[in-house]
């Protein structure tokens, strides 16, 4: 185990130093896109603008046969393009494959500069992320960089779910996790094929009123997910580190992925991927929170004074612990008023 008061020493020399916080960006949004494609390529710098964070995608999705050209088409979109307040990311190749360290040694090398994030998938315990952690300060104090590059992982194994909390505590790089539906269905053998969402099979019924079994008793979808990330929020609020939902697969059910993406916010993310252009702005409108949810915490918090005693708003007991959530919601609106002008209007603050 690591000494605890050397948990913010550089480990490696000239490294840049370990930030004690996860400084909170806006990251409603992880727009994922093929660098090796070229249509998807092009679009970058315009959808750039629209995104809080756009990543360039090395691992699942990208063809075999085309790993290096998707590598190289990062580095050449990161040395052309610039990116203004939006947050570049990247996601390498899985710890165990023949690509990773080509990936992350090249890119640190070639644009460690414009960096962010480099998220890592399938992190299965604390010692992934030590292994990144220590390769990633040698490769900074090499390359000269005098900050940083974070570390974002996958939840997508079974054996990472049950180390959630030993992952998101690993190391002051840890930025955040995702939630990997796909690979962790797999992982865990569960009997779906979908890239996330709801199952049609996974309900509860309400009880018979009789002897008949087989009418007149409505069923519920029930969210195969709800378990996992609750989990990893609470991993992840205990490290002061970020919990996002990962992907959607189904791109034309906008009204489900909206719902997806709702029960994540509701639940503590502050962000989710969009896989394809349609999903960014779903993910916009609902990390977002509302501004009438927003003009209800501004008047609790007002209400509140220094926070102590209770008030009674809208026939509503408000106290200490509703004080705080409504200053949740007003930090978040602040932060992202910073970022977006309609929102800024919208909320008013
Ligand atoms: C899902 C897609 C394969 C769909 O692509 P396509 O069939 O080309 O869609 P459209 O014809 O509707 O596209 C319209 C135009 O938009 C461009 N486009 C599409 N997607 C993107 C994008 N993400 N970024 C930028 N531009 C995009 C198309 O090129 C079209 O352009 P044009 O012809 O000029 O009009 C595709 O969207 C896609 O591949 N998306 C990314 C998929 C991905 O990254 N998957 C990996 C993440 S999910 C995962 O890994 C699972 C997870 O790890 C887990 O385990 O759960
Ligand atoms: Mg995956």
């Amino acid at each position: 185990m690591r000494n605890p008061r050397a948990f913010l020493r550089p480990l490696a020399v000239g490294a840049p130093k370990p930030s004690s916080d996860v400084p909170f960006r806006p990251s409603r949004m992880i727009h994922f896109f093929d660098p090796s494609n070229e249509k998807m390529a092009a679009k970058v710098p315009d959808i750039a603008k629209k995104v809080d964070i756009i990543l360039g995608n090395l691992e699942d999705a990208v063809k075999t046969e085309k790993k290096e050209a998707a590598r190289q088409g990062l580095i050449d979109i990161a040395k052309a393009t610039d990116f203004g307040d939006t947050q570049l990311w990247t996601r390498v190749n899985s710890l165990d494959s023949p690509w990773v360290l080509d990936d992350i040694v090249t890119l640190v090398t070639e644009i460690g500069d414009k960096l962010d994030v480099i998220m890592v998938p399938k992190v299965e315990g604390a010692q992934d992320i030590h292994y990144v952690d220590r390769l990633l300060a040698q490769l900074e104090a090499r390359a000269g960089l005098d900050r940083q590059i974070l570390v974002h992982a996958i939840l997508e194994t079974a054996e990472g779910v049950a180390n959630v909390e030993e992952i998101a505590a690993a190391s002051p790089r840890m930025q955040g996790i995702s939630l990997g539906p796909a690979d962790l269905a797999a992982s865990r053998r569960m009997k779906t094929t979908r890239v996330g969402g709801g199952h049609p099979g996974y309900i509860v019924r309400q009880d018979p009123t009789g002897e008949d079994l087989t009418t007149g008793r409505a069923t519920y979808q029930q969210d195969l997910w709800h378990y996992t990330i609750a989990r990893m929020v609470d991993a992840c609020a205990m490290n002061d580190i970020l919990p996002f939902y990962g992907p959607f697969g189904d791109i034309k059910d906008v009204v489900a992925c909206e719902d997806q993406f709702r029960n994540a916010f509701l639940l503590g993310c502050v962000g989710a991927w969009s896989l394809h252009p349609v999903q960014i702005d779903i993910a916009k409108k609902v990390f977002s929170p509302s501004p009438e949810d927003v003009a209800h915490a501004k008047r609790v918090v007002e209400a509140m004074g220094d926070g102590s005693g209770a008030v009674m708003i809208d026939g509503k007991m408000e106290d200490d612990a509703s004080c705080k959530q409504c200053l949740v919601m007003l930090d978040l609106a602040k932060s992202l008023a910073e970022r977006d002008p309609d929102l800024a209007a919208a909320y008013d603050l």
